[in-house]
Formats: structure tokens, C-alpha cells, sequence
């Protein structure tokens, strides 16, 4: 259980190493990529808008209590709180200060409550913001179940997914021009002048929005998805797109997602399609066109140039990876497929033992996470981090929002932040601490001593406020 779980949260490939000074405080990458994490780093954290700072207070007593249980004073966290959200409006009279930036850039490592983002108008997405300032193009959110947490399907533990979410381009990039603006107007005009806004039902009153998708953001994104799949012993990766319909974004991001694949992981990767036919090949079928009818079942009905595409993407498998790949040893390899983003959302309910590590687009990657975090008892123990696999900058934090009906009730359930938190500790190389935090994790909810989102779905269990979880959770340690 446990080691699933570690694997499920290693966050970058690269092995922490604990540095030996002790009054050093910053963590830092040394040239070969190394985490260096001293005994007293120093971690920005950003409390956050609504329940916010209920949860923050909470995570930072059970991640204090785990530390200090797991390395009895030899190690500490300095905590520097950084402002961003009303605080920081407040305090400053700007949003997201320069500051706040630096620290996260300094450090390294930090955590962060949710931010707010006011529907239609008002300022941009805060969260988005700290995301491509730093550069952080991997949100990486493990989905995992503890036994015992209410659930809406039948077979929650079959739920084991790592989201790898690209995190800095497509439609969430927010590059949007509002109707009727003079920038809409351009743009609209622009496009007439290419004859596409013919393709916009109502040009006049349009509000518009851009979509970027470039080979880079989605080689870096899938590249870091299957090292984290090869490392971590993980059996499939999917690439989830709408390539269907949005062809040279989506279906784009397929295309390159593949295409990384094979170039740089060849001999311990098999992709779904060359799986099918060297499982042929192992069943006896030589022949290209019976290997054809086989993984196409409408073969008989394609053109004469579509079965010879077909045959030729047959022969050239087999030529390519029939030794390397075949009696077998397909088998052993990470299988990489792919599949359309709605249907997914049905399937990774209905077969989620089919899913393992995801790789995905920014939009797809929002809708997936809080779709999944449900399966396995809600937003409430939803973690996750922002990541660049190469600087080293890292901000962690839940999958949920700032719930503001909740706020200053001591009632949400801090167990997101708490568990992206954990993922930090894991991250440096703190892992006796972080296993900690998981087995209290299991033991707490176990004794159904849980907040008011579990309660509600469980028999006989004992209501906690935001606090007394997290003192449970370090008294269960
Ligand atoms: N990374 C970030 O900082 C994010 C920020 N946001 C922002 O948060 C604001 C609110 O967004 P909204 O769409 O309402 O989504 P939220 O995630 O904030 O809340 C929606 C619902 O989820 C449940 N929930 C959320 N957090 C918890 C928790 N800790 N414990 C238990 N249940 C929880 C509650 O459900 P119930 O009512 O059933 O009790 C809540 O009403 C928006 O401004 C949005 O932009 C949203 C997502 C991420
Ligand atoms: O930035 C926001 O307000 C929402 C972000 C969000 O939903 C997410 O990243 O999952
Ligand atoms: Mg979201």
C-alpha cells in the first residue's frame, strides 16, 4: 500500500538529496539536477482567499507535527508567508506582488492555498498566473483512494490515475478578446480577410478566444508523464485529446505526444496500435493482410490506398520493433494509447482500472481532475502540484477552490492542501514524514473521524471541524 502510494507521489524524477548543513536555508538544484534540501529550508506559502486560511492553519500543524515526529527537531520548515488574493490586494494594493513572485522563484519549493477568480470580469486567474510566471508546465495530480472514504461508484480502489495536466498553454491561457472590443473587431477582421468568419455564426457580437498548442509545451508535458510512468512502474499512459474536432490543437497534441514517445522512449515503450499487431504476430498471424483485418476490422471496406497504407504500417512495425518488441516482450513495455476526451470522461468511471498515468491539455486536465477527485470521495482530499521538471520550481496545491460559503467556519476538510503538502515533503526527500502524514491519512478516516463532506456520506461517523482534523490526523501519527 504504502510503496503505491509513495510511487503515486514522487513528483520529479530527479532523486532528492539531503545536503548536510544544517543552517543552510534555501533548497536548491545543484548542476547535475539534484534536489539540495537542507535541514531548515525555508518554504513560501500563500495562505489563500475564502476557506483558505482555516485550511492553511490546519496543513501547517500536520505538516510541523509530521516533521517533527519524523526527524525530532533535526529537521524544520521556515515557513515565509508570501501574499497573493485579497490579502494581498489589501496589504498592497496589488494582487499577485513582485515579491511573492521572487519568493516562489528563490526557494524553489513552495505551497500555496486556493486564489479566487471572479467570473466574466475582473482580474485574471491569479493561479494561472503563478503557473506561467514560473513556468510550472506540469500539474501533476495523483488520484488515489483510502479505504473507508465515500465514494458514488462501486469500485473506488480501482482508481489509481496520475494526472499529468499541461499547464501553461491551450484556451486556459486566457488570451481572449471581449465582444464587440476593437481587438475582436480586428481579429474578426482578420479572419474575414482569410474567408474563416464565415465560420463564426454571429461575427458582430462574438466574444473570441485562442487556443495554443505548440510541439513544445506538449513534448515537455508528455515527455515528464512517461519518465514519471517508467519510474514509478506504471503499466499504460493515455494521451486524452478532442482531436476529432479541434485537429491542429488537440489532435496536434496527440500527434506529438505519440511521436515523443517513440523518438525518445523506443525500447521501453509499445504504443496500443503496434501492440495489436505484434499480439498477431504472437498468435500466429504472419500474414500482413490477415495482421490488417485483424486491428482494422472495416479492412475489407477501405480503399485500395487505405489498405496499402495499412499493409505498410504493418510490414514497418514489424521491421522496426519485431525483434526488439515481439514474442512478448510488448508485454514489459509502457503502453502508450490515446483516446478522445468525452468518452474518456465515461470510461474512466466505468473502466478505471484501464487508466493509469494520463497525459492531457490544460482545459481537459481542470474537467478530468474534479471529475476523478469524486470517484475517490471528493475535492476535500484532492492534492496536486505545478511543476517545471527542469528548473526544479515546484508549487503545490489543491484541486479545489476557495469554497467561500465556508469561509472562517473552521469546516472545510483540509485534507487536499494537507495531501499536496505531503506530495512536497515526498518531493524533498522527506519521505519519513510524508508517510506519516499518509498512514494517519488512512487511520483517521478509518475511524470515520472526518469532516462534514465525509460525515454526510458515512454511517456512524464522528463530525470534526477543519482544525480538530488536522489535530487528529497528527494525534493518529
Ligand atoms: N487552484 C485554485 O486556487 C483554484 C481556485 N478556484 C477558484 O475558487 C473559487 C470558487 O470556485 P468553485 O467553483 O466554487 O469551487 P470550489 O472548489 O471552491 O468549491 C466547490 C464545492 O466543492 C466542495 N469543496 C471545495 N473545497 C472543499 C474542501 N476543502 N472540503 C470539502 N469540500 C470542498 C464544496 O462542496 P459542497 O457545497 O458540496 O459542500 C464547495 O461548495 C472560484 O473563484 C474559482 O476560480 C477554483 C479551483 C482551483
Ligand atoms: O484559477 C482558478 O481560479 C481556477 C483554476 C482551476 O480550476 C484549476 O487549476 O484546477
Ligand atoms: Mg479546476
Amino acid at each position: 500500500m504504502l510503496s503505491r502510494v509513495a510511487a503515486a507521489s514522487t513528483l520529479l524524477r530527479r532523486v532528492p538529496a539531503v545536503a548536510s548543513g544544517r543552517h543552510a536555508s534555501s533548497i536548491t538544484l545543484s548542476a547535475d539536477g539534484q534536489l539540495q534540501v537542507p535541514n531548515d529550508p525555508i518554504i513560501p506559502f500563500i495562505e489563500g482567499d475564502g476557506t483558505g486560511p482555516d485550511i492553511w492553519k490546519a496543513s501547517q500543524y500536520v505538516l510541523d507535527g509530521a516533521v517533527e515526529k519524523a526527524y525530532g527537531g533535526d529537521r524544520k520548515i521556515e515557513w515565509l508567508e508570501v501574499l497573493a488574493g485579497e490579502k494581498a490586494f489589501r496589504q498592497t494594493g496589488e494582487w499577485l506582488p513582485a515579491a511573492t513572485l521572487d519568493a516562489y522563484r528563490q526557494y524553489l519549493v513552495g505551497i500555496k492555498g486556493p486564489l479566487t477568480t471572479p467570473v466574466s470580469g475582473g482580474i485574471r486567474s491569479l493561479n494561472v498566473a503563478l503557473r506561467q510566471e514560473l513556468d510550472l508546465y506540469v500539474c501533476l495530480r495523483p488520484v488515489r483512494y483510502f479505504k473507508g472514504v465515500p465514494s458514488p461508484v462501486k469500485k473506488p480502489e480501482d482508481v489509481d490515475m496520475v494526472i499529468f495536466r499541461e499547464n501553461t498553454e491551450d484556451i486556459y491561457a486566457g488570451i481572449e478578446f471581449e465582444a464587440e472590443s476593437q481587438e475582436a473587431k480586428e481579429l474578426v477582421s482578420f479572419l474575414e480577410s482569410k474567408g474563416v468568419a464565415k465560420k463564426i455564426r454571429f461575427p458582430n457580437s462574438a466574444g473570441l478566444g485562442i487556443k495554443p498548442v505548440s510541439r513544445e509545451g506538449t513534448s515537455r508535458l508528455v515527455e515528464a508523464a512517461i519518465e514519471y510512468a517508467l519510474e514509478n512502474g506504471r503499466k499504460n499512459l493515455t494521451l486524452v485529446h478532442k482531436g476529432n474536432i479541434m485537429k491542429f490543437t488537440e489532435g496536434a497534441f496527440k500527434a506529438w505526444g505519440y511521436q515523443v514517445a517513440v523518438e525518445k522512449f523506443r525500447d521501453q515503450i509499445v504504443t496500443e496500435r503496434e501492440s495489436w499487431i505484434l499480439g498477431n504476430l504472437d498468435d500466429g498471424i504472419t500474414d500482413v493482410v490477415q495482421n490488417c483485418q485483424k486491428i482494422e476490422p472495416g479492412y475489407d471496406m477501405m480503399t485500395d490506398g487505405q489498405q496499402q497504407t495499412l499493409q505498410k504500417e504493418v510490414s514497418d512495425v514489424i521491421k522496426a520493433i519485431g525483434a526488439t518488441h515481439g514474442k512478448g516482450q510488448w508485454k514489459n513495455k509502457l503502453i502508450v494509447k490515446d483516446t478522445i476526451a468525452d468518452i474518456t470522461l465515461q470510461q474512466v468511471l466505468t473502466r478505471a482500472k484501464d487508466f493509469d498515468v494520463i497525459a492531457t491539455m490544460n482545459l481537459n486536465g481542470d474537467y478530468l481532475s474534479d471529475a476523478l477527485a469524486a470517484q475517490v470521495g471528493g475535492i476535500g482530499i484532492a492534492p496536486g502540484g505545478n511543476a517545471n521538471f527542469k528548473t526544479g520550481h515546484a508549487i503545490f496545491e489543491a484541486t479545489h477552490g476557495t469554497a467561500p460559503k465556508y469561509a472562517n467556519l473552521d469546516k472545510v476538510n483540509p485534507g487536499s492542501v494537507i495531501l499536496s503538502g505531503e506530495m512536497m515533503l515526498r518531493h524533498m526527500g522527506w519521505t519519513e514524514a510524508a508517510d506519516l502524514i499518509i498512514n494517519s491519512m488512512d487511520k483517521t478516516i478509518a475511524d470515520k473521524t472526518v469532516t462534514y463532506d465525509f460525515e454526510r456520506l458515512m454511517d456512524g461517523a464522528k463530525l470534526l471541524k477543519c482544525s480538530e482534523f488536522g489535530k487528529a490526523l497528527v494525534k493518529n501519527m
